[in-house]
């Protein structure tokens, strides 16, 4: 449990892409039952906690970043559900620090979720343990109950069913995005409207990964909303292919798009060949073992302390 007393919270946000992902059916609700292969990667937004003295105020840095109104924003979606999961106040700032792109596929939107629930959970004490933050995580989005623990996991159900996987043999991505985004549930949508022809299994990936095996990975990576995205956004298909061509051992796009990442056996293989890469966003990063960290905390100011609090 943190220390009811902490002022301050700085966390890393970590995006993921999906190794691989498959689509085996749709449910009542509309939403679709998927078998994916979730991986935290270094890519990450930074949030700022700071106690106030009421209610909830949200910053978003930089300026301008296009991911709609603050009160939509998952991170204040978060402070919501967390009050009224507890009948907390938790009056607080928060700086939210975008670098990864919105409408990539990247996650971005559930890893602030998911920091914003370990952030709050820690500076509060709350005590709630990850699978009670996993179950408000999820009505967030499927994707937030990974997001909260990270690292490399199979999402099962709409994502949420989550089991643990051995961390991947070591390598380095280029993520390059155009600038086109794709919303989620479009995505869907048009696959469902789509005739056959998906790619097999997320099988072959699973043994990869268990087996450590690098070169078995590249050759399994697979994602049934890639034909469909890239119908819609062509410039995906065409990143995919720069991407090959620039020596990724593989490429894929990530979840529904539009982010597109390769996979390289060194980070200096990485960095030449993102050099070659024409697209608005591109970054090298790596696996990392965890979707939140917590950076550091800072002693409360007397201003920013709650009489008993
Ligand atoms: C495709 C994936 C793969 O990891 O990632 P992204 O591309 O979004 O990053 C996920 O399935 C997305 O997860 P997430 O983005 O959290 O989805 P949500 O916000 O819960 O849902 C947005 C919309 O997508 C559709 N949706 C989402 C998840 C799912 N398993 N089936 C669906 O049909 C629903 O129409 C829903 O209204
Ligand atoms: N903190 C946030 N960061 C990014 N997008 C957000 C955030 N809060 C709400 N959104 C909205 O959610 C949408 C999808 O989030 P995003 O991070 O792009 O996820 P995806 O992984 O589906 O690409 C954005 O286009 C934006 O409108």
């Amino acid at each position: 449990m943190g220390d009811p007393m902490t002022g301050a919270l700085r966390l890393r946000a970590f995006a993921k892409v999906n190794y691989a992902l498959e689509v085996r059916g749709v449910r009542a609700d509309g939403y679709h039952d998927i078998s994916t292969i979730l991986q935290s990667i270094s890519l990450c937004d930074e949030l700022e906690i700071e106690r106030s003295d009421e209610g909830f105020e949200l910053r978003v840095e930089p300026e301008g970043a296009s991911i709609g109104p603050n009160d939509k924003n998952t991170v204040c979606l978060a402070w919501k559900l967390l009050r009224e999961a507890t009948g907390e106040e938790l009056p607080v700032r928060v700086r939210l620090r975008k670098s990864v792109p919105a409408g990539a596929g990247l996650g971005g939107g559930s890893a602030d979720a998911a920091a914003a629930l370990v952030g709050l959970n820690e500076m509060f004490g709350l005590g709630l343990g990850d699978g009670e933050l996993r179950g408000i995580g999820v009505r967030i989005g499927a994707d937030v109950p990974f997001c909260i623990g990270g690292g490399t996991a199979l999402g099962e159900g709409v994502g949420e069913v989550l089991t643990p996987l051995p961390a991947p043999p070591e390598h380095h991505l280029v993520v390059a995005k155009p600038d086109r985004g794709a919303e989620t549930a479009r995505i869907y949508k048009a696959y469902d409207e789509r005739p056959g022809e998906e790619w097999p299994s997320i099988a072959p990936a699973l043994d990869a990964l268990r087996a450590g095996d690098l070169g078995g990975l590249v050759r399994s990576l697979g994602n049934d909303l890639a034909p469909v995205t890239e119908t819609l956004v062509p410039e995906v298909g065409e990143l995919r292919e720069g991407l090959s061509r620039a020596g990724a051992l593989g490429a894929i796009m990530s979840g529904s798009g539009t982010a597109v990442y390769g996979l390289f056996g060194s980070e200096a293989a990485a960095r030449g060949a993102r050099r070659g890469i024409l697209a608005p966003f591109a970054r090298v990063c790596r696996p990392v073992a965890s979707g939140v960290e917590v950076l550091r905390e800072r002693a409360p100011s007397r201003a920013s302390r709650r009489p008993g609090g």
